[in-house]
């Protein structure tokens, strides 16, 4: 699905009215009953609510929604933020309509003006849209403020009011708080940006059959990944498949004390379909594997306690398996590093860089120009900003993960609440999937092994990382709604992973 800026959403606006063809009026009509229904499934209506309208074309969709509600007896006071002279044509239209069927609206110019919010109350917030061009002041700022304050829940009205769509807001800027936001049609870019959680809250969406040819011809670098996107990626598997069809995987993962990291990975790895898997670990990991995974074949590396590279055992090299996957656990030690460096110059297909080989290119910037094109990288953020630098925002915060994926031409799996899946090509997917519980040690081992098993079978690399972020946030799903986002681990992770 995809995510357009504040302009694409205006011209979405004007191509639906053009081409349905449907009267302003009439479309706002639509988009207030759309939010009404959610509302009324949610809230019964002894709900007491108050609406706060602004003067555009959010505060037009506020009074159409107060006169729905009213309609199904609700009881609602609406408050006019009367925070300029000028008002939106289909405000102006929704103002007449609403002064015919309620007794008072209240406006709202002082701050004495600003009504008291109780605890079980619901506020509406429908003061600023799409439409914000400049932060809150004045009576408005005054506004946000005391519903911030109160105790009640909050409901946005498409997005926030304060909320830029596209673009950072300022840290001094009064931002509506709400439990909730319902937004007509399409995610907005602000929506999945960490630092604007609270902005939020829980966001729904709804459909109001905007014009589909214009999404569909819409030029934009932003996705986010919906299960039907997602599900339409998994290959089928035919009949006469062996385990030759799905490839054989390369794992180079685990140190002394991180042996853990190796068997996660691999496990993972064996889960998501992979047909071989061999792990190259450090020796004194042998044991561990062999029997904590016994689907996988191991590798011991000559060292003890680190990997280097060397082996008694003899394979065939690294170059000549389906992928390569390397980073779980295994330190930054310069025998890795010596390991790495041999290695990037003889690999040409795609692997998967994760963890301490991640720093370890970020310490010999060299290597990064080595790495196999399309190869999918899996930095959590501290570990992309050493691969580049700090950020200011989390917009410039993309820009860098866009500018570095088509510089390296890799595929950049940026981890944390809507992984961002980067792409050399410029886009950016953002995953739906996922919770807090996944922030525990051992998740991130586990998606290297899903992404390589993904690489094995041939899946493209872009595909893979938007299929193997996604499936990996469901199980994470899975496993907190079994054990609880607190008592998950990375191990029920690797258990709730289920590919269809
Ligand atoms: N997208 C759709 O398909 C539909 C959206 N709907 C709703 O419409 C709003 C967007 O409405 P719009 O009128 O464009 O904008 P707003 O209501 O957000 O703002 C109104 C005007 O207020 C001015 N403005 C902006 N920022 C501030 C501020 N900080 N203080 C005061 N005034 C501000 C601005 O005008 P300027 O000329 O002064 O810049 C805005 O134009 C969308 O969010 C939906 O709720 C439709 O109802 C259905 C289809
Ligand atoms: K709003």
């Amino acid at each position: 699905m995809k995510i357009l800026n504040a302009d694409q959403i205006r011209a979405l606006d004007k191509s639906t009215i053009q081409n349905e063809p449907i009267a302003p009026i009439n479309l706002m009509e639509r988009a207030a009953l759309a939010f009404v229904d959610w509302f009324v499934d949610r809230f019964p209506n002894t709900t007491s609510t108050k609406i706060f309208c602004g003067l555009g074309n959010n505060g037009g969709d506020g009074l159409a929604i107060a006169r729905l509600l009213l309609e199904r007896d609700y009881p609602i006071d609406v408050y006019v933020v009367r925070y300029a002279p000028r008002e939106s044509d289909d405000f102006m239209h929704n103002h007449r309509r609403l002064k015919l069927v309620i007794e008072r609206i209240h406006y709202v110019e002082l701050t004495e003006d600003i009504p008291a919010i109780r605890h079980n109350e619901v506020v509406i917030d429908a003061i600023l849209g799409s439409g914000l061009s400049r932060p809150a002041e004045g009576i408005i700022k005054d506004t946000i403020g005391a519903i911030n304050r109160a105790p009640a829940t909050v409901v946005s009205v498409d997005i926030a009011s304060g909320l830029y769509t596209d673009q950072a807001n300022s840290q001094a800027d009064t931002i509506i708080e709400p439990d909730y936001t319902v937004t007509f049609q399409l995610p907005k870019l602000a929506f999945v940006m960490p630092k604007n959680g609270r902005y939020v809250g829980e966001w729904h969406l709804v459909d109001i059959r905007l014009h589909k040819r214009y999404i569909d011809h819409a030029p934009t670098p932003y996705y986010y990944t919906q299960p039907k996107d997602a599900r339409l990626l998994l290959h089928k598997r035919e009949r006469f498949s062996n385990k030759g069809s799905f490839g054989h995987a390369l794992l180079l993962a685990g140190s002394y004390g991180k042996i853990g990291a190796a068997v996660l990975s691999a496990r993972a790895c064996l889960r998501s379909g992979v047909g071989l898997l061999t792990v190259h670990a450090p020796s004194c990991g042998y044991t561990t594997l062999q029997t904590a995974v016994p689907e996988a074949m191991c590798r011991p590396d000559s060292n003890e306690r680190m990997l280097t590279g060397q082996s008694e055992v003899d394979t065939p090299p690294p170059a000549d398996y389906s992928t390569v996957g390397i980073g779980p656990g295994i330190g930054k030690a310069p025998e890795t590093l010596a390991m790495l460096r041999d290695l990037l110059p003889t690999l040409t297909k795609p692997m998967v860089v994760d963890a301490d080989a991640l720093n370890l290119l970020s310490e010999n910037r060299e290597l990064l120009d080595k790495l196999p094109k399309y190869s999918i990288l899996t930095p959590h953020p501290k570990e992309f900003e050493r691969l580049t630098q700090t950020w200011k925002d989390d917009y410039q915060k993309l820009e860098l993960l866009r500018n570095f994926a088509k510089k390296y031409k890799v595929v950049v799996v940026l981890k944390g609440a809507y992984s961002a899946v980067a792409t050399p090509d410029g886009d950016i997917h953002f995953n739906s999937t996922g919770n807090p519980g996944l922030s525990t040690g051992g998740t991130g081992d586990v998606l290297t092994g899903v992404l390589t098993a993904l690489l094995a079978q041939g899946y493209d690399p872009i595909e893979a990382a938007v299929l193997g972020v996604f499936f990996h946030g469901l199980a994470g799903d899975r496993a907190a709604e079994q054990r609880g986002p607190i008592g998950m681990t990375a191990s029920d992770v690797v258990d709730a992973l289920r590919w269809e």
